[in-house]
C-alpha cells in the first residue's frame, strides 16, 4: 500500500443511494403499500392483501427498506405507516404525493439516460406540451402543485408574508402565477380583512377555481386569467406574491414597472426563485434537478441578484434579498418596496 492520501470516498456512497431510494419510493406507490398498511400490519396479512404469488421474503426486504427510509415502522413481523407514510403515501390523503412525484420525475429525469448522447449530439428537442411556457404543461401539473403547496409550501409562504410589517393592514393581495392558489389562499385565510386575486394562465385558473371551492374561500378570492406579459394585472395591491414562476416574463424591466403600477404606494412585492451562484454551478439542490431541462434547451433558472437588479431598474426604491426555501431546493427571497 502506498502512502498517498486520497479524498474521502463518501460522496460516492451518497450518489449510489439515490436511485435505490427512488426505486423503493416508486414501488411503494405502485403497490399502494401505505394504503395496505392502514388495513393490515402483520407481514402475512400484508402478503395476503397483495395476493403474492410467492412467499413473503421479498416483501419483507422491501418493507425493511421502507423502514430504513422512514416511511414505515417495524416491530417483529408487524409494520405500520410512520406519520410521513400516512400523510404523503396514502392515496386518500389530501397531501398524497404520488402524482406530484410522477410529474416531477417525468420532468427532471427524462434525459438522464442520454446525457452523454446529448452532450455529443445536442438537445433532443422538447415533446409537444412539455415546453415550460406551455399552458397544457401547467394544466397537467395543477393537481400535483396543489398537493405540494398543501403539504407545506403554502404554510411556509404564508408564515413569510405574515411576518411582513405590511401584512396586518393589508386588504388586497395578488398571487401572481399562483397555479392552484393554495399559497395565496393560506395568506388570505389567516387575515379576515384580506381578499385575494389569483392570476395565472386561463387553463390553470379554470382548474384553480375547484381548489378555491375546496378551501371554501369563493367569497374572498377572485381571478385574473391570462398571460402575465399581456393581461391587465389589476391595481391597489398591498402585497404581490410570486414564487417560482417569473421565468416566462419576456421583458423583465417593463414587466416589473407594471407590477409596481399595480401596487398601492405602500405596497410590497415579495418573490422566491432559485438564485444560482458560482457561475451557475450552485446550489446543487437546484442545479441537478434542472439538468434534464437544461440539456433540452430549457435552462430558465435565475441567478442570484438578477431579479433584484430588474426591480431596481423598474424603479423600486427599496429592494432587499435573503435566502428562503419553500421545501424544494434553496431559494432567493426578494422583497421590493416602492419607497
Ligand atoms: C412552477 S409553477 C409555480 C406555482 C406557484 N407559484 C408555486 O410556487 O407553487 C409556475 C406557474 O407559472 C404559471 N405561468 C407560466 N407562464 C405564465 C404566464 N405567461 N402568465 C401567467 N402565469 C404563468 C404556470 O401556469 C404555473 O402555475
Amino acid at each position: 500500500m502506498n502512502n498517498e492520501h486520497y479524498p474521502s470516498i463518501n460522496p460516492l456512497y451518497d450518489i449510489l443511494l439515490g436511485p435505490i431510494k427512488m426505486a423503493v419510493l416508486e414501488a411503494a406507490f405502485e403497490l399502494k403499500i401505505a394504503d395496505i398498511l392502514e388495513q393490515a400490519t402483520e407481514l402475512a396479512d400484508i402478503a395476503r392483501v397483495l395476493d403474492l404469488k410467492t412467499d413473503p421474503a421479498g416483501l419483507g426486504f422491501f418493507l425493511d427498506s421502507m423502514v430504513s427510509m422512514g416511511f414505515v415502522e417495524k416491530s417483529g413481523t408487524q409494520y405500520k405507516n410512520t406519520d410521513f407514510g400516512k400523510h404523503f403515501l396514502c392515496t386518500p390523503s389530501p397531501v398524497y404525493m404520488g402524482g406530484f412525484v410522477k410529474n416531477i420525475t417525468a420532468m427532471q429525469y427524462r434525459n438522464l439516460g442520454s446525457i452523454a448522447h446529448i452532450v455529443r449530439n445536442g438537445p433532443p428537442g422538447v415533446a409537444p406540451g412539455q415546453e415550460l411556457s406551455s399552458e397544457v404543461k401547467w394544466e397537467n401539473a395543477v393537481a400535483h402543485l396543489a398537493g405540494y403547496q398543501r403539504a407545506g409550501a403554502a404554510r411556509l409562504a404564508a408564515d413569510l408574508v405574515e411576518s411582513l410589517p405590511e401584512y396586518a393592514t393589508a386588504t388586497r393581495l395578488l398571487d401572481l402565477g399562483g397555479g392552484p392558489g393554495i399559497m395565496g389562499m393560506e395568506m388570505v385565510r389567516r387575515h379576515s380583512g384580506l381578499s385575494g386575486v389569483l392570476m395565472d394562465l386561463p387553463g390553470i385558473i379554470r382548474l384553480a377555481g375547484k381548489e378555491v371551492k375546496k378551501e371554501g374561500l369563493e367569497s374572498r378570492i377572485s381571478f385574473i386569467a391570462g398571460d402575465y406579459n399581456e393581461v391587465d394585472l389589476g391595481e391597489g395591491y398591498d402585497i404581490i406574491w410570486a414564487s417560482h414562476n417569473l421565468y416566462y416574463v419576456k421583458e423583465p424591466v417593463a414587466f416589473f414597472r407594471r407590477v409596481k403600477a399595480a401596487m398601492t404606494p405602500s405596497g410590497v412585492f415579495i418573490c422566491i426563485h432559485e438564485g444560482l451562484t458560482e457561475e451557475r454551478t450552485q446550489p446543487m439542490s437546484v442545479v441537478l434537478p434542472r439538468l434534464s431541462l437544461a440539456l433540452e434547451g430549457q435552462d430558465v433558472s435565475f441567478e442570484k441578484g438578477q431579479i433584484a437588479t430588474f426591480l431596481g431598474e423598474a424603479g423600486f426604491e427599496r429592494v432587499e434579498t435573503g435566502s428562503f426555501s419553500l421545501g424544494m431546493g434553496e431559494g432567493e427571497l426578494v422583497i421590493a418596496r416602492k419607497k
